[in-house]
């Protein structure tokens, strides 16, 4: 059983939101301890607005703060759209994070994709991975990136990042970050950190709200996954992998949940 993921649901997104934060605060220390940086990875969709909800509060104690001079963040997955774009996840995370920060927290380092060459999406891929290679390169053997947190949202679908149920880029081996040109969530041209990436990273916390995730949810948990990119980082990730979803996500689901503790 311990190697299984841990499902915690809550009644409201506010308390999510709270224990969320002192989950993140956890990953953040633990990454420091380990290399003196926070790496994280972040997804798009209603994912920006929960995690600002959990952590632009004002710290209730020292242990309680987000250090955010010391992270680094990245993009779990994002559209091949100007920086500026209405679809861009980098706009998005800006708008309802970053902006909000205050001055004196100190600012993240922050890697957007390189607006210069939209029009080609290997190249897009590419030259992500490239600053992931960068920024990883001396710490790990750099056979795949490790990542201290990954912040993924699951689609109604039971896509995670830009990895779509059925589709050709969950074989992917190779490749840290892949394009896709035919993503069935709008926009279609896309890149995406791939499924050995996501698996291998330190944690990786899901968070899924609302009533429309309730029937995935159901072939995720309790079902056999259907293959699901969801299912398959759970399969891929096991007790480091750790859902944050509010009680309308989960009705019906029989998979035991966790009360939380860290
Ligand atoms: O760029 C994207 O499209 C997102 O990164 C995507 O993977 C998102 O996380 C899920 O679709 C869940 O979105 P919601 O949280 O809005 O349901």
């Amino acid at each position: 059983m311990t190697k299984q993921p841990s499902l915690y649901a809550f009644p409201t997104v506010n308390d999510l939101a709270s224990a969320l934060r002192a989950y993140v605060i956890h990953c953040q220390e633990a990454g420091l301890a380990r290399h003196g940086v926070f790496k994280v990875a972040v997804s798009g969709g209603s994912l920006p607005k929960t995690l600002a909800q959990a952590l632009l509060p004002p710290p209730a104690s020292e242990a309680d703060t987000v250090k955010w001079d010391r992270w680094e963040i990245f993009f779990a997955d994002e559209r091949a759209v100007p920086l500026d774009h209405p679809d861009s996840n980098y706009g998005l995370l800006k708008a309802e994070l970053l902006d909000k920060l205050p001055a004196e927290a100190g600012q993240p380092t922050v890697h957007p994709i390189d607006v210069e060459v939209l029009d080609d999406t290997q190249e897009l891929a590419d030259r992500y991975e490239q600053a992931l290679v960068k920024s990883f390169a001396g710490r790990d053997s750099v056979r795949l990136p490790i990542f201290d947190l990954l912040l993924l949202g699951c689609g109604p679908d039971g896509h995670t990042c830009s990895l779509f149920p059925g589709h050709e880029l969950l074989r992917e081996t190779t490749a840290w970050v892949a394009p896709i040109e035919d993503s069935p969530k709008p926009p279609p041209r896309r890149v995406t950190l791939t499924l050995p990436v996501v698996n291998h990273a330190v944690r990786v916390a899901f968070v899924a709200t609302g009533g429309s995730k309730a029937e995935v949810m159901k072939r995720i948990f309790d079902a056999d996954g259907d293959g699901l990119p969801c299912a398959l980082v759970n399969e891929g990730t096991g007790e480091r992998c750790s859902w944050f979803v509010d009680n309308d996500a989960v009705v019906g689901v029989g998979y035991p949940r966790r009360p939380f503790n860290l």
